[in-house]
């Protein structure tokens, strides 16, 4: 007989309607409540986007195919899928709690972000652990990072060589690519954290693969919070980029986030799409990964390295 795995597939959530949106985002600020003028900020956000974000469903349709990909490529262990959010419900701890439930006693979990961070992919795991640790009788063997996987790589090598073949002759000369990821304040390079580095290896790697000559690395959607966030921020990037460097033509990979969500669809498609207008410059923005085939065995494949190497 097969044995049975749990999956816990693990992401930011998002709100699933309007009502959602204050206390989704409360819960990001540890409990503090947002002020009227922040709450109207962000909603106005959702509302430039269509509402609310698409994250909802592409979570579920990327958890969805991960577990039915993995159930299909081997046939020791069947997987059951559970789906934990960190900002909203079904929170982590409620998919712990319903994998224990169901009597799972061995578990693999994934965030749906490749880079790690104390702030994201650790807490993840840490508040999965914690509540399995309580419960008891789970033991949980979770991915770290897989930003080198290779089939993240082949992706993102494909979609970043379409935007520049697409170019005519003449853009391509002054084009420059922009490979990007969600700022954190600038404490955490302080605490060690392999966050920033990442993103660096990750944007050489990329270069050295698609042989795109420039290239240049920033941050993207930081908190508006009085510390320092890690930069440059992307939409400053790009004025200088296009007044220091003489580039005219911007390809923004975020290749921290792997879905069209509220980050992407705002922070990208529109604020950063504005200053490219402003500035008389070309704006392109490849497909994120949502539930690309390629990218579902991205992470088929750092689970098999994972538990394989956990064994
Ligand atoms: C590292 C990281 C990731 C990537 C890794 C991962 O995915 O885990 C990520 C992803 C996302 N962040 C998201 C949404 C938001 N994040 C916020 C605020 C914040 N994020 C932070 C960190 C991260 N966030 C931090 C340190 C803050 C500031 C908190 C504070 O105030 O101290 C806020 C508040 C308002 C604002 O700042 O915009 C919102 C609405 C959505 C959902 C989008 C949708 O709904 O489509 C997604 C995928
Ligand atoms: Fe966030």
């Amino acid at each position: 007989m097969k044995k049975t795995m749990g999956l816990l597939v693990m992401a930011y959530g998002t709100p699933n309607n309007e009502d959602e949106i204050e206390a989704y985002y409360t819960h990001i600020r540890h409990g503090r409540k947002p002020s009227e003028e922040l709450i109207e900020d962000l909603r106005s956000r959702y509302q430039a986007i269509g509402g609310i974000s698409p994250l909802a469903e592409t979570t579920r349709k990327q958890a969805a195919a991960l577990c039915a990909r993995l159930n299909e490529v081997q046939d020791e262990v069947e997987y059951k899928l559970y789906i934990g959010l960190k900002h909203i419900a079904p929170f982590v701890e409620d998919a712990v709690e319903a994998m224990h439930k169901d009597g799972i006693t061995e578990a693999v979990s994934i965030v749906l972000a490749p880079h790690f961070s104390t702030f994201s992919i650790k807490s993840y795991n840490g508040r999965a652990k914690e509540k399995a640790a309580e419960l008891g009788g789970l033991t949980i063997t979770s991915v770290e990072s897989w930003y080198k996987e290779s089939k993240f790589i082949q992706y993102w090598t494909e979609k970043i060589t379409e935007a520049f073949d697409d170019m005519p002759e003449e853009e391509r000369k002054t084009a420059c690519l922009i490979v990007s990821n969600h700022s954190l304040p600038e404490k955490i390079v302080e605490m060690g954290d392999p966050y920033a580095d990442q993103l660096q290896e990750t944007a050489d790697i990329l270069q050295k693969e698609t042989g795109v000559e420039h290239m240049a690395v920033g941050w993207q959607s930081a908190g508006q919070t009085p510390e320092p966030w890690l930069g440059p921020d992307v939409q400053d990037l790009t004025r200088e980029l296009y007044n220091e460097k003489g580039f005219r033509s911007f390809v923004y990979t975020p290749v921290g986030f792997v879905a069209e969500h509220l980050e992407v669809l705002f922070d990208n498609d529109y604020e950063c799409r504005v200053v490219c207008e402003e500035l008389g410059a070309n704006y392109r923005r490849p497909a994120m990964p949502n539930d690309d085939p390629l990218f579902i065995d991205a992470m088929v494949d750092i689970i098999h390295k994972t538990l394989s190497s956990a064994k």
